[in-house]
């Protein structure tokens, strides 16, 4: 990789407790071709991770301990960002990627709108992927007690299902449905102690504006005892006593055929402005009328970026979908108004 190219970038989120830190220790164990940077924050004075990542010669390692990089310390990471880059420039160091691990308290909305607002990072960095871990032993209690695990799964666009050697299996299949009625759009896929392939978290491109819209159907699972596959059996749960919770975070799917672009434009400018704040991420891959292209629109909170992706092609039926992960909305009224952006 040249100096040119956008440092690719993971951030790395879960409760604490939840098998960040196992992940990327499995990760640097396994890793012997690239130099990887981590910006670690924990809460509070002392920075316990640091000391249980296993260092060695392809690994530095920034501490930031100055509180929780959601509130008080967003403006150190940006400048933490901007000194690597000027280093990186200066062939003062060379890295290959750059992973962030919150800290289990942290929501990580300010996080990542830090790589969409300032310009240096947006320039420099390639923001590849939200990766949370979920620990499936006591997640129900995390999201009984503590917002911000609900928050850190709806942010998700891959999930790391993490002990669930310690659950029985119809346990793990509760998990999974909530998991799935929280984000349906993130893939989930299991690691025991952090046993995992590289290529399942990273390098994942989920921020890149292209016409890639997943909406998870089951879940995967990748069996370590076996050898690393980078193909997995698909699961579907069939959960007939699913209990329903009440975790406040839900998928909505918007679905209509060729739309009229003033009309989504406003749609849309009106939804963000009114809900923003409530909706974690969101994307859309939009059949325009009149439009070859299919237009991509992505977004966390109130920054959001559209763009023409590909064109469309004589197969595929051009329709819009629209995915979003939020606090409540009001879905049947909001369905109605994206419905009569339809062009006529
Ligand atoms: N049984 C079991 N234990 C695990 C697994 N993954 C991680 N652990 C253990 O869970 C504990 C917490 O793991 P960490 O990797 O430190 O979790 P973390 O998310 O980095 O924790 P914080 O930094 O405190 O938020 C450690 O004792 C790990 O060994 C797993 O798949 N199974």
């Amino acid at each position: 990789m040249t100096i040119t190219n956008h440092m690719p970038v993971t951030i790395l989120t879960g409760f604490l407790g939840s098998g960040k830190t196992t992940l990327i220790n499995h990760l640097l164990n396994h890793n012997h071709n690239e130099k990887i940077m981590i910006i670690e924050n924990e809460f509070g004075p002392i920075n316990i991770d640091g000391g249980l990542l296993k260092h060695d010669t392809n690994i530095d390692i920034i501490e930031m301990t100055n509180g929780c990089i959601c509130c008080s310390v967003q403006g150190e990471l940006i400048t933490a960002l901007h000194q690597l880059h000027q280093k990186r420039l200066a062939g003062e160091i060379n890295f290959d990627r750059l992973i962030i691990e919150t800290t289990g308290l942290a929501d990580p909305a300010p996080i990542l709108q830090t790589f969409f607002i300032d310009d240096v990072i947006r320039e420099t960095i390639q923001l590849d992927a939200v990766i949370t871990t979920v620990d499936c032993e006591h997640i129900s209690t995390h999201l009984k007690n503590h917002r911000v695990a609900a928050s850190q799964i709806g942010f998700a666009d891959r999930i790391i299902l993490t002990k669930t050697d310690r659950v029985k299996t119809a346990d793990k299949l509760s998990v999974i449905a909530r998991i799935n009625a929280i984000n349906n759009k993130a893939m989930i896929i299991e690691a025991n102690h952090g046993q995992i392939a590289k290529t399942q978290w990273l390098d994942l491109h989920t921020f890149d504006l292209n016409d890639e819209l997943t909406i998870s159907k089951g879940f995967f699972t990748v069996d370590m005892s076996k050898q690393l596959v980078t193909k997995f059996t698909p699961f579907t749960s069939k959960l007939h006593s699913y209990q329903s919770y009440d975790d406040n975070i839900f998928s909505y799917l918007f679905e209509a055929t060729e739309l009229d672009l003033k009309k989504i434009g406003s749609f849309i400018e009106k939804l963000i402005e009114q809900y923003g704040n409530d909706m974690l991420r969101y994307k859309g891959v939009l059949a325009i009328k009149n439009q070859s292209q299919k237009l991509i629109i992505q977004g966390v909170h109130k920054v959001v970026g559209f763009d023409y992706g590909s064109a469309w092609d004589n197969i595929t039926p051009k329709e819009s979908k629209f995915v979003v992960i939020s606090r409540k909305l009001p879905f049947e009224e909001l369905k109605q108004q994206f419905l009569a952006t339809i062009a006529d």
